[in-house]
Protein backbone atom coordinates (compact mmCIF):
# COMPACT_ATOMS: atom_id res chain seq x y z
CA UNK A 1 0.00 0.00 0.00
CA UNK A 2 1.45 3.24 -0.56
CA UNK A 3 0.34 7.02 0.38
CA UNK A 4 1.91 10.10 -1.67
CA UNK A 5 2.37 13.19 0.24
CA UNK A 6 3.34 17.05 -0.59
CA UNK A 7 4.27 19.91 1.20
CA UNK A 8 5.15 23.88 0.32
CA UNK A 9 6.26 26.34 2.95
CA UNK A 10 8.09 30.18 2.73
CA UNK A 11 10.21 31.62 5.48
CA UNK A 12 11.38 34.86 5.35
CA UNK A 13 15.02 35.76 5.01
CA UNK A 14 15.77 38.29 7.44
CA UNK A 15 19.14 40.16 9.11
CA UNK A 16 20.00 38.17 12.72
CA UNK A 17 19.09 34.93 12.28
CA UNK A 18 20.50 31.34 11.21
CA UNK A 19 19.75 30.19 8.20
CA UNK A 20 19.33 26.87 8.99
CA UNK A 21 17.82 24.75 5.67
CA UNK A 22 17.57 20.57 6.01
CA UNK A 23 19.04 20.74 9.47
CA UNK A 24 22.20 22.12 8.12
CA UNK A 25 23.92 25.68 9.10
CA UNK A 26 24.15 27.85 6.02
CA UNK A 27 27.23 30.67 6.31
CA UNK A 28 24.74 33.63 5.02
CA UNK A 29 24.28 37.30 6.13
CA UNK A 30 20.74 36.86 6.06
CA UNK A 31 18.57 33.75 8.12
CA UNK A 32 15.33 32.43 8.09
CA UNK A 33 12.59 33.99 10.43
CA UNK A 34 9.98 31.75 11.86
CA UNK A 35 8.30 30.74 15.70
CA UNK A 36 10.63 27.94 15.25
CA UNK A 37 14.20 27.96 14.06
CA UNK A 38 12.26 28.56 10.62
CA UNK A 39 13.84 25.51 8.67
CA UNK A 40 11.88 25.75 5.42
CA UNK A 41 12.64 22.46 4.29
CA UNK A 42 12.38 20.39 7.53
CA UNK A 43 8.62 22.18 7.55
CA UNK A 44 8.11 21.28 4.29
CA UNK A 45 9.07 17.00 4.54
CA UNK A 46 6.80 17.27 7.65
CA UNK A 47 4.02 18.90 5.88
CA UNK A 48 4.46 16.14 2.86
CA UNK A 49 4.72 13.35 5.43
CA UNK A 50 1.56 14.92 7.46
CA UNK A 51 -0.22 14.89 4.19
CA UNK A 52 0.50 11.64 3.19
CA UNK A 53 -0.60 9.83 6.33
CA UNK A 54 -3.84 12.38 6.39
CA UNK A 55 -3.10 14.19 9.38
CA UNK A 56 -3.26 17.84 8.67
CA UNK A 57 -0.04 19.51 8.69
CA UNK A 58 2.78 21.24 11.44
CA UNK A 59 0.77 23.90 12.66
CA UNK A 60 -1.96 21.49 13.86
CA UNK A 61 0.75 19.43 15.80
CA UNK A 62 3.13 22.49 16.59
CA UNK A 63 1.17 25.51 16.67
CA UNK A 64 3.19 28.64 16.45
CA UNK A 65 1.44 30.20 19.88
CA UNK A 66 2.68 27.27 21.90
CA UNK A 67 6.11 28.72 23.39
CA UNK A 68 7.01 25.18 23.77
CA UNK A 69 8.31 25.62 19.88
CA UNK A 70 9.52 28.91 20.27
CA UNK A 71 13.58 28.56 18.59
CA UNK A 72 12.46 24.71 18.53
CA UNK A 73 15.17 22.38 16.45
CA UNK A 74 12.62 21.50 13.20
CA UNK A 75 14.92 18.32 13.21
CA UNK A 76 12.87 17.23 16.72
CA UNK A 77 9.88 18.23 15.00
CA UNK A 78 9.70 16.09 11.90
CA UNK A 79 11.56 13.41 14.19
CA UNK A 80 8.21 13.54 15.85
CA UNK A 81 5.95 13.51 12.58
CA UNK A 82 7.96 10.23 11.54
CA UNK A 83 7.41 8.42 14.33
CA UNK A 84 3.73 9.29 13.57
CA UNK A 85 4.36 7.66 10.18
CA UNK A 86 5.64 4.74 11.46
CA UNK A 87 2.87 4.28 14.02
CA UNK A 88 0.95 3.71 11.08
CA UNK A 89 3.17 0.92 9.80
CA UNK A 90 4.43 3.24 6.81
CA UNK A 91 8.48 3.51 5.42
CA UNK A 92 9.97 5.86 3.09
CA UNK A 93 9.61 4.82 -0.74
CA UNK A 94 11.28 7.76 -2.18
CA UNK A 95 11.14 11.52 -1.11
CA UNK A 96 12.11 14.40 -3.85
CA UNK A 97 12.62 17.81 -2.33
CA UNK A 98 13.03 21.47 -4.14
CA UNK A 99 14.77 24.33 -2.60
CA UNK A 100 13.57 27.73 -4.00
CA UNK A 101 16.25 29.88 -3.63
CA UNK A 102 17.95 32.84 -5.36
CA UNK A 103 21.03 32.80 -3.07
CA UNK A 104 22.58 31.46 -0.94
CA UNK A 105 24.09 28.74 -3.29
CA UNK A 106 22.77 25.52 -2.36
CA UNK A 107 25.31 23.30 -4.09
CA UNK A 108 27.94 23.02 -1.49
CA UNK A 109 25.39 21.92 1.17
CA UNK A 110 23.26 19.51 -0.62
CA UNK A 111 24.71 16.22 -0.15
CA UNK A 112 24.97 16.86 3.76
CA UNK A 113 21.41 18.24 3.61
CA UNK A 114 20.40 14.98 1.78
CA UNK A 115 22.53 12.27 4.09
CA UNK A 116 20.28 14.78 6.92
CA UNK A 117 17.14 14.48 5.67
CA UNK A 118 17.62 10.47 5.32
CA UNK A 119 18.94 10.07 8.93
CA UNK A 120 15.75 12.09 10.17
CA UNK A 121 13.66 9.51 7.74
CA UNK A 122 15.37 6.81 8.97
CA UNK A 123 16.04 5.91 5.73
CA UNK A 124 19.23 5.42 2.89
CA UNK A 125 20.34 8.55 0.75
CA UNK A 126 19.16 6.79 -2.22
CA UNK A 127 15.37 7.33 -1.45
CA UNK A 128 16.03 11.18 -0.76
CA UNK A 129 16.54 13.49 -3.66
CA UNK A 130 17.66 17.45 -2.82
CA UNK A 131 18.05 19.99 -5.47
CA UNK A 132 17.73 23.66 -5.73
CA UNK A 133 16.30 26.03 -7.99
CA UNK A 134 16.96 30.13 -8.22
CA UNK A 135 13.26 31.95 -9.51
CA UNK A 136 15.57 33.51 -12.36
CA UNK A 137 15.24 37.21 -10.12
CA UNK A 138 11.74 36.78 -10.34
CA UNK A 139 8.90 37.13 -7.44
CA UNK A 140 9.93 37.25 -3.63
CA UNK A 141 12.50 34.53 -4.11
CA UNK A 142 14.13 35.98 -6.79
CA UNK A 143 14.38 39.58 -4.82
CA UNK A 144 16.13 37.36 -1.81
CA UNK A 145 12.89 38.05 0.24
CA UNK A 146 12.42 34.89 1.34
CA UNK A 147 12.99 31.02 0.79
CA UNK A 148 10.37 28.36 -0.48
CA UNK A 149 10.50 24.68 -0.66
CA UNK A 150 8.65 21.84 -2.21
CA UNK A 151 8.56 18.55 -1.68
CA UNK A 152 6.76 15.43 -2.46
CA UNK A 153 6.80 12.00 -0.53
CA UNK A 154 5.87 8.29 -0.96
CA UNK A 155 5.31 6.09 1.96
CA UNK A 156 4.97 2.28 1.56
CA UNK A 157 3.84 -0.66 3.66
N1 LIG B 1 20.04 28.60 -4.37
C1 LIG B 1 20.45 27.82 -5.38
C2 LIG B 1 19.81 27.75 -6.59
C3 LIG B 1 20.30 26.95 -7.57
N2 LIG B 1 21.41 26.21 -7.35
C4 LIG B 1 22.00 25.35 -8.42
O1 LIG B 1 22.16 26.11 -9.59
C5 LIG B 1 21.54 25.44 -10.69
C6 LIG B 1 20.96 26.43 -11.65
O2 LIG B 1 19.89 27.12 -11.06
P1 LIG B 1 18.69 27.63 -11.98
O3 LIG B 1 17.73 28.35 -11.09
O4 LIG B 1 19.31 28.50 -13.00
O5 LIG B 1 18.07 26.42 -12.58
C7 LIG B 1 20.50 24.52 -10.07
O6 LIG B 1 20.22 23.43 -10.86
C8 LIG B 1 21.17 24.14 -8.78
O7 LIG B 1 22.03 23.05 -8.99
C9 LIG B 1 22.04 26.28 -6.15
O8 LIG B 1 23.07 25.61 -5.90
N3 LIG B 1 21.54 27.08 -5.17
C1 LIG C 1 7.06 25.25 12.92
C2 LIG C 1 6.17 26.20 13.66
C3 LIG C 1 6.29 25.80 15.13
O1 LIG C 1 5.59 26.60 15.98
O2 LIG C 1 6.55 27.56 13.57
P1 LIG C 1 7.27 28.42 12.41
O3 LIG C 1 8.75 28.36 12.59
O4 LIG C 1 6.71 29.80 12.43
O5 LIG C 1 6.97 27.71 11.04
P2 LIG C 1 5.69 27.76 10.09
O6 LIG C 1 6.03 26.89 8.91
O7 LIG C 1 5.30 29.14 9.77
O8 LIG C 1 4.49 27.14 10.95
C4 LIG C 1 4.54 25.95 11.66
C5 LIG C 1 4.72 26.15 13.14
O9 LIG C 1 4.00 25.17 13.73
Amino acid sequence: MFRIGQGFDVHQLVEGRPCIIGGVRIPYQYGLFGHSDADVLLHTVADACLGAIAEGDIGKHFPDTDPKYKDADSQVLLQEVWNMVQQRGYQLANIDCTIIAQAPKMAPYISDIRSNVARLLQSNTDQVNVKATTTETLGFTGRKEGIAAQVTVLLTK
